[in-house]
């Protein structure tokens, strides 16, 4: 499916990188992707990295493209929107951005109905990330197979029901990589606290966030009874998951997500309105 099509991305940064690196590894010739990007430093970047063909500023061309992929920032998405209007054709449009609601995105495409929201994450840059998926009622079964092969070139995909949810998505998994790096980070303070050096605390702890999430990934147990199997009574992990219940940690880190998904609500509020 990939390999028939053609695709053109608006915004070549981060997530357009992991992405069509994903789709290159999945064998799509770098003749069927193209990038728009205003920005002369991405444009080179992605010539250079991938071979494909870059502009400033959408064009004629970008109606060959079977799939469009829309990754600017939310506060450039609306221009962004403007600029391609003119220049779409019968494409699938995917949009990355965090908190642009499917609704808003249709209406400025205007009224384009072929359209899908997605929220992956950062480890699609190592091939291993995680995609969240939504689509307007009615959005043809090709369609939703050809944006779930376009994540699955990054990694894995889930879809969800409706585009609100994407919210949550964003809270959980799209920011998530950050959280796990903070984890890393303290725990990497810890080692060096406990007489470690960082780079022993940097291998120590991001393998065993590997580990323990291959193991949750594989297990069928829930992920508490894992969490309990490590929790030797009177032992060193009680001890420290103590002081975290002490200090609100789980609580804390609800909330944390809580906000990060009414932030995402907010975007929406905030730039959908324009
Ligand atoms: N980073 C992450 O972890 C995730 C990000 N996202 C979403 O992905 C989207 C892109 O994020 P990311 O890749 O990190 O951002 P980047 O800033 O790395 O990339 C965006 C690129 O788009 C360019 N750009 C700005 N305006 C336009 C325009 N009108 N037409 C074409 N290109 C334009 C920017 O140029 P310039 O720099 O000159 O403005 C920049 O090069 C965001 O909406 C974000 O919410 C989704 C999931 C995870
Ligand atoms: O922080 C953000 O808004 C984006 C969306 C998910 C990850 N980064």
């Amino acid at each position: 499916m990939l390999t028939q099509s053609t695709f053109a991305f608006i915004g070549g940064g981060n997530m357009a990188t992991a992405l069509i690196g994903g789709l290159r590894k999945r064998g799509v010739p770098a003749s069927a992707i193209q990038a728009v990007d205003p920005f002369a430093d991405a444009r080179q970047r992605l010539s250079a990295d991938f071979g494909i063909a870059t502009a400033d500023a959408p064009h004629a061309g970008l109606r060959a493209a079977d799939v469009l992929v829309l990754a600017v920032k939310p506060q450039q998405f609306r221009e962004a929107c403007a600029a391609l209007a003119p220049h779409l054709g019968d494409s699938l449009v995917i949009s990355v951005a965090a908190g642009i609601r499917l609704t808003d995105l249709s209406r400025w495409l205007n009224g384009h109905s072929r359209v899908v929201r997605a929220m992956p994450n950062t480890p699609a840059l190592a091939g291993m990330g995680m995609t969240g998926l939504a689509g307007p009622t009615g959005l043809p079964a090709a369609d939703r197979d050809m944006a779930s092969a376009v994540a699955n070139a990054v990694g894995k995909s889930l879809w969800v029901a409706d585009d609100a949810q994407i919210d949550a998505v964003t809270a959980i998994s799209g920011s998530g990589p950050a959280y796990v790096f903070y984890f890393i980070e303290a725990m990497q303070r810890a080692a060096t606290e406990l007489g470690l050096s960082a780079e022993q605390g940097r291998a120590l702890a991001v393998e065993t966030f590997v580990g323990a999430a291959t193991l949750a990934g594989e297990s069928p147990e829930a992920v508490s009874t894992l969490r309990e199997r490590v929790t030797s009574k009177g032992g060193t992990t009680y001890a420290a998951l103590t002081a975290m219940a002490d200090a609100g940690m789980g609580d804390a880190f609800v909330r944390a997500m809580q906000a990060a998904a009414a932030r995402g609500r907010e975007m929406g509020e905030e730039f959908g309105r324009q």
